[in-house]
């Protein structure tokens, strides 16, 4: 058997653990009140889109929203991790888009349901490639931007987030044991708006990585 390579972690099959709600400028932007304790929700590994492929506008959506995420990928698997080592359990990161039916996650939140309509559908988790762990030496003080069609519409810092990437460590993999190859999205700043078919989306941080998808419907 070929060894598995970390820096492809979305061909392993594990699972994204997304944190919403981690920005509080985002939090208000929608209305939401800003969280005491991370919120969690999960995505299956068919989200995963790489560059070269489209995002797919679900058939039952008619408001795709786009939230540009600092994603960190996992290196060693642990359960109850303490924050003082969380550290050394990342490998690199990734930057990611957490694409989100926001009509569908409305409808849930009004009837109390869970959002995998909204959050899990096929490529709602588009990636870049992956960054080594040295290139970012501050998880908590990264930009992250985005671009609908060149007009900026997400720029943030992670230094804005509510819960920092060890705390995110620590209190995840107290109630889900995390694995060598598993994501963390860590949640998006403000500035999150509908995408449309054919609209291109660039998204970057800083000068160490970019990435850029195109939006399509699917014809089934
Ligand atoms: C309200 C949300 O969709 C939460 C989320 O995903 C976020 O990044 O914040
Ligand atoms: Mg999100």
């Amino acid at each position: 058997m070929t060894a598995r390579n970390i820096s492809r972690f979305w061909e392993w099959g594990r699972k994204i653990i997304c944190v919403g709600r981690n920005y509080a400028d985002h939090a208000k932007e929608l209305k939401n009140a800003i969280p005491t304790e991370p919120v969690l929700f999960l995505k299956p590994p068919s989200a995963y889109v790489r560059e070269g492929s489209p995002i797919l506008v679900p058939l039952y959506s008619s408001n795709l929203h786009h939230e540009v995420e600092l994603g960190v990928v996992i290196g060693k698997g642990g359960t109850a991790i303490p924050q003082s080592t969380a550290m050394e359990h990342v490998a690199g990161y990734a930057l990611c888009l957490d694409m989100t039916a926001r009509d569908i996650q409305d409808e849930c939140k009004s009837k109390g349901l869970p959002w995998t309509l909204a959050k899990a559908f096929n490529t709602s988790c588009p990636v870049s490639d992956f960054i080594p762990k040295e290139r970012i030496p501050d998880p908590g003080n990264v930009k992250l931007w985005l671009k609908v069609n060149d007009q900026l519409r997400q720029s943030g810092c992670t230094s804005q987030m509510i819960f920092s990437v060890p705390y995110l460590i620590s209190y995840i993999s107290d109630f889900i044991s995390l694995e060598e190859g598993d994501l963390i999205l860590t949640g998006t700043p403000e500035g999150v708006s509908a995408v449309q078919e054919h609209d291109e989306l660039q998204a970057g941080i800083e000068d160490i990585v970019m990435m850029n998808f195109k939006v399509e419907r699917p014809d089934h």
